[in-house]
């Protein structure tokens, strides 16, 4: 027996807090105001019938229901009065545990679909894959892989390289090698930290030393030449991540357009920054210069896009570069070596491939990198950047992990909200760091809401990147299928149920995207970010409740995207409001994305620092760097002079222009 306590700190603008005390946990129900009134429910009561109490006995529907929040509650000595005569009995439900209040389950929005349990080596799914290599529609890729470039040079690391193997394995068991993979030594990181520092030479080197407008002739011929490598950048990704074609298809042509965006702002930044203007008798010339070396390393969800959208910038605005490609994802950037070494003076670019456990420490321990371009997980940023010996005076642009969540108000338009949210939460079976991760329904709308997005998502196509409309793909990374699998048991031991029909099956990479709920404050899922095809809904009845969306939101320590759907301005305003302080943007009936490139993609808290596009991608790239000289009085003919003679004998690199004066 344990005794049933109320806090009365938690009297919400809906009604009370009750709770069990147990040495062992809490469940704590928020129940509705009109049901707290009239006669006395006992106060010693077993744990494990409060529930079954409260909703079977006293048939009141809790508008949320907490497990374990034991921090929570607070004993009092008075018994909670319940109005039996205003429960609504249709809504009776158990969130916790549907099966013991019978009427409950079929009423729940969080029913299970037909079962609960994963199906592994599911044979649907397994007859999914060619059986044979002959069944594939165009030939796998093969490409030697084992090559790196290293001061203008392109070499081969045959020591330990590691054959690419697709994870499209027909189903007559043969392996597709796609690619090999070098994984360099940390002595040649530092060969090529050592090019770097020497292409670099203290800012007196070419390519730093080099005009802006000469150094977007260099990036426009590369640009010509990636251009030419469309077709083979995209079935690289299709086979080494297996994007599908349309996203593969995607992700190169926005790289494209990034090259192009980021020859524009730099050339554009510069001209702007050229020239003088005076204050208080001081002529100032505010330009922006490189900073030194980048060291930039890049996810495995974006492999090409992703490094791009940091070491492009970099390198364009006169910084030399060391990029470390990412393992899954690496096969994209080998045909791409031979265009930089082209291109480029050596040394400016050296690409590495490697583990990066293997190779980032020493080259942050070494100290002279000066820039850190990351995308990838917070915990892995933290502890690269942590061996570097001046970490002070380290610069950074971090893109980092995130867990987004939609917010569907009661007013939203449910098909227009379901749309958006099986579009974020899946595409690319959710491996975005803008996917959106967790989704928090309002109860009065969430059965329809469920169904909707169930129906949606047991209508993605499931299959092989090059078919036609396909939505969910093979995970190209080999641990993915169980990570998602201890994802879904821990929801499941928790209460959670499976809602799609088609959701939790598996076969070898292949995982069917999956619908759960309700989610609640103990699961992984409540808070860890999943990177799979897993959407997680909960539902509200509250936007303040706790749990509850602004509580989840405030307290998450990811800060990427979110979204609201609805109509109601109060609402809406409300959320937006929350939300902006929190992320980085938020999206009003519209799913979580990056793009329009054009707008700043950043994050809040863990999920970032600094923004990537390309306008502002060059500023972060380049720091501000005055030239000022008197121009009071005597003064002023001296110095305008000796700065004319500077840019008419072109004896300097950053004094270029006297426009201003
Ligand atoms: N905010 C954004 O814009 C984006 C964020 N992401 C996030 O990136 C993640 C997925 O990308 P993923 O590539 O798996 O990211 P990870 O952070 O897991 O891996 C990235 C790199 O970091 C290295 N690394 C990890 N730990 C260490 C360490 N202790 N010391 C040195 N290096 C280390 C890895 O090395 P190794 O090679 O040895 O494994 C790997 O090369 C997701 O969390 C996603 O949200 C993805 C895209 C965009
Ligand atoms: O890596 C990611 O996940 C991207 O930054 C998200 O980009 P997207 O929203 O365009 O897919």
């Amino acid at each position: 027996m344990v005794p049933l306590s109320c806090d009365s700190r938690l009297f919400s603008p809906r009604g009370y807090w009750v709770s069990t005390n147990s040495l062992k946990y809490n469940i704590s129900l928020e129940l509705p105001r009109q049901n707290v009134s009239s006669f006395a429910i006992q106060r010693q009561i077993s744990e494990k019938n409060f529930l079954n109490l409260i909703i079977s006995k006293y048939r009141i529907t809790p508008l949320v229901v907490i497990k374990s929040l034991k921090r929570r509650s607070r004993n009092i000595s008075e018994a909670i009065p319940v109005a039996e005569s205003q429960v609504d009995h249709s809504k009776t439900t158990n969130p916790l545990n549907p099966s013991e209040s019978s009427n409950s389950l079929d009423m729940s929005p969080f029913r299970p679909a037909n079962h609960n349990k994963l199906s592994l080596d599911d044979q649907e799914l397994l007859s999914l894959f060619p059986k044979t290599t002959a069944d594939i529609p165009a030939p796998p890729p093969s490409l030697p892989g084992d090559v790196y470039l290293l001061n203008g040079e392109i070499k081969r690391f045959t020591d330990r390289a590691d054959p690419v193997i697709s994870v499209i394995e027909p189903q007559d068991g043969s392996k597709i090698k796609i690619s090999e993979f070098a994984r360099c030594s940390k002595e040649i990181a530092l060969q090529a930290l050592g090019a770097a520092s020497e292409a670099w030479d203290q800012g007196r080197g070419i390519w730093p030393r080099m005009s802006m407008v000469e150094r977007a002739k260099h990036m426009s011929a590369f640009l010509e030449d990636f251009k030419m490598l469309r077709e083979q950048l995209i079935d690289l990704l299709m086979w080494d991540i297996c994007k599908s074609k349309k996203d593969a298809t995607d992700e190169v042509d926005r790289t494209t357009e990034y090259i192009r965006d980021t020859i524009k702002h730099a050339v554009q930044m510069d001209d702007e920054t050229t020239g003088f203007t005076t204050n208080s008798g001081i002529a100032a010339q505010v330009r922006r210069l490189p900073i030194g070396i980048v060291l930039a390393s890049g996810p495995f969800n974006y492999p090409l896009n992703e490094c791009y959208t940091t070491f492009i910038p970099a390198l364009m605005t006169g910084n030399v570069v060391l990029l470390r490609i990412p393992r899954n994802g690496s096969t994209p950037h080998f045909p791409t070596l031979s265009l930089f070494q082209k291109h480029f003076p050596a040394g400016s670019i050296n690409i590495l491939s490697g583990s990066g456990r293997e190779i980032m420490p020493p080259l942050m321990q070494d100290g002279r990198i000066d820039y850190l371009a990351f995308i990838g997980q917070s915990s892995s940023a933290n502890a690269i950047m942590k061996n570097h010996p001046q970490v002070h005076r380290l610069h950074t642009l971090l893109q980092m992990d995130a867990k987004d969540c939609a917010v569907v108000l009661r007013d939203a338009d449910i098909e227009e909200a379901s749309t958006a949210v099986v579009t974020g939460g899946f595409t690319f079976n959710g491996q975005r760091c803008t996917a959106i991760k967790m989704v928090w329904v309002h109860e009065s709308i969430a059965d329809a809401f469920v169904k909707s997005v169930c129906e949606k998502v047991d209508g993605l196509k499931v299959g092989m990147p090059w078919e036609d409309d396909v939505k969910i793909t093979p995970l190209c990374v080999p641990e993915k299928p169980k990570v998602i699998k201890e994802f879904l048991e821990d929801a499941l031991k928790h209460g959670a149920h499976i809602l799609n029909a088609n959701g939790g099956r598996f076969g070898k990479s292949l995982v069917t995207p999956t619908v759960i709920g309700p989610i609640t404050a103990e699961m992984k899922l409540y808070r860890d970010e999943q990177f799979g095809p897993i959407l997680p809904i909960a539902s509200f009845s509250d936007l303040n409740s706790v749990p509850g969306p602004l509580e989840w939101i405030i307290t998450s320590h990811f800060g990427l995207q979110s979204s609201v759907f609805g109509s109601s301005p109060k609402e809406v305003g409300e959320v937006l409001d929350i939300m902006s302080y929190h992320v980085g943007r938020v999206n009003l009936n519209t799913p979580d994305k990056r793009g329009p490139d054009v707008l700043p993609f950043g994050g809040k808290k863990d999920s970032g620092m600094g923004v990537t596009n390309a306008k502002e991608a060059v500023k972060s790239f380049t720091v501000e760097s005055v030239v000022a000289t008197s121009v009071k009085g005597d003064e002023a003919t001296r110095n305008i002079s000796v700065l004319k003679k500077v840019v008419e004998e072109h004896t300097s690199q950053v004094v270029v222009s006297t426009r201003g004066i």
